[in-house]
């Protein structure tokens, strides 16, 4: 099976750990820059008060712009307007994509979660999401899933819509095959880099040759 039509190669999605010391998670982010190709960093910090996630992304967004990576914030439209980062990722209880909107403006990206729902995907997009969010697809150490989701749903979106979809949940170089090749466009990705046991390099350098290994662009 090879890719849809007119969709790129897959790009990793980088969500950062839960809970970090901004220094000690800078030099990591550096370690897996050092790796290769990233698009994005996605600020995802549980539980913090405003200031602590402002400074982690004081320290960490300029890391991500040398490397032209993109850096979104999880979760609040408003702290990624206070940092100017490049957007935010909203899940089905972070408030509305029109708030954000107003709030960040047209040049931003908004992304959303969307579980195993085209339904929700359709809804995001009518709403102007940038992009739409897809899973888990696999076992998460990061976070408890309630939401299952399957290859078909990405076969469908990359044939029908344009959007970019990105896949999560349980990622790794051993099992994102199945994902490039159903049209993911992004891999949304924390554990297996942050936990790699050959270090955060490694993790991307090992996603990196696995996604061309089963990026087959239509001919
Ligand atoms: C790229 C991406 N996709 C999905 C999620 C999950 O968002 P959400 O459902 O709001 O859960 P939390 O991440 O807020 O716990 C995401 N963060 N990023
Ligand atoms: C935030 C989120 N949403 C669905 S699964 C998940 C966790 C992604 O982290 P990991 O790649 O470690 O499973
Ligand atoms: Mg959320």
């Amino acid at each position: 099976m090879t890719n849809p039509p007119g969709r790129d190669r897959p790009r990793i999605y980088l969500i950062t750990p839960d809970h970090l010391e901004p220094d000690a998670a800078a030099q990591k982010l550096e370690a897996a820059f050092s790796g290769g190709d990233i698009a994005c960093v996605q600020l995802r910090l549980k539980g913090a008060d405003d200031e602590t996630v402002l400074a982690a992304a004081r320290r960490l967004m300029p890391i991500a712009h040398a490397h032209d990576a993109a850096f979104l914030i999880n979760d609040r439209a408003d702290l990624a307007k206070a940092c100017d980062a490049d957007g935010v990722h909203l899940g089905q209880k972070d408030g509305d994509i029109a708030t954000a909107r107003n709030l960040l403006g047209f040049n931003k990206d908004i992304g959303v979660t969307c579980h195993n729902s085209r339904h929700l995907a359709f809804d995001a997009g009518d709403q102007g999401a940038d992009y739409v969010a897809f899973g888990a697809f696999f076992p998460s150490d990061t976070k408890k899933i309630e939401h299952q989701a399957e290859l078909e749903t990405l076969e469908i979106w990359s044939e029908i819509s344009e959007i970019p979809c990105v896949a999560i949940g349980g990622i790794t170089a051993t099992n994102c095959g199945d994902l490039v090749r159903a049209g993911a466009d992004f891999l949304a990705i924390s554990g297996y880099v942050w936990g790699h046991a050959d270090g955060p390099a490694a993790a991307i350098s090992a996603l990196n040759t696995a996604i061309d290994a089963a990026f087959q662009p239509a001919s």
